[in-house]
């Protein structure tokens, strides 16, 4: 484990700011979680969008939590995303809820490739509307699009289970980086968004920016 709630610094160095201080190289910051079963890929997913690389190789399961940031720059506000990358494993789940409390956005990834995966994410889900916030803007992934000779679960699979919660839905891969920095732009705009949101401000609606923006894998419309 790497660190508590609050904690000053963590094993990457960075320190978790919880305010900006005299100047911030940001305008808004946001706590992002990635949560999801053990292996599906939540490691990678963020490497893949802070350095745009892949780690392949041995499997090193996350112990305990981790974090790293990175700004991006939506509608010309920079916006801080602190991203917390959890250990999927059942033996850290204590540790893990004591940081879902403050996270403004949560991405629940499973893997493509694997059933069970994708059958755990009801009970993440439980436990999201347990400990998270009310109003936390959660996001499914598919992860591993990339390997679509041992697809499972098929994208419409996917897309009911996002429909049937309320939240927004695409297929992902860490390795190509296929929609990784989607997922987190759109975050980012949603945060804007409910930070600056002004009674006659065109509303905007994250599932829509989702549908419209995402790349589809070409393997599986025969599935
Ligand atoms: N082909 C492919 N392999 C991936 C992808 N993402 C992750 N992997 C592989 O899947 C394995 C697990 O990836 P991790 O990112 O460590 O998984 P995790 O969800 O962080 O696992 P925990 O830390 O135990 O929760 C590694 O061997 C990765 O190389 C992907 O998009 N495509």
């Amino acid at each position: 484990m790497t660190g508590t709630p609050g904690a000053a610094a963590t094993r990457n160095g960075e320190a978790p700011e919880r305010s900006p201080s005299c100047s911030p190289s940001y305008d808004l910051m946001g706590k992002v979680m990635l949560l999801g079963d053990s292996g599906v890929g939540k490691t990678c997913f963020l490497i893949q969008f802070k350095d745009g690389a892949f780690l392949s190789g041995t499997f090193i399961a996350t112990v305990g939590i981790d974090f790293r940031n990175k700004v991006v720059t939506v509608d010309g506000m920079r916006v801080k995303l602190q991203i917390w990358d959890t250990a999927g494993q059942e033996r850290f789940r204590s540790v893990t809820h004591a940081y879902y409390r403050d996270a403004q956005a949560l991405l629940l990834l499973y893997d493509i490739t694997n059933k069970s995966s994708f059958d755990n994410i009801r009970a993440w889900l439980t436990e999201i509307h347990e400990y998270a916030q009310r109003d936390v803007v959660i996001m499914l992934l598919g992860n591993k699009a990339d390997v679509s000779s041992e697809r499972m679960i098929r994208s419409e699979d996917g897309e009911m289970l996002a429909r049937e919660y309320g939240v927004p839905f695409m297929e992902t891969s860490a390795k190509t980086g296929m929609n990784v920095e989607l997922a987190f732009l759109a975050i980012a705009k949603e945060l804007k968004y409910r930070a600056g949101r002004q009674a006659n401000e065109p509303s905007f609606q994250i599932r829509d920016y989702v549908e419209s923006q995402k790349k589809r894998p070409s393997c599986c419309s025969f599935l």
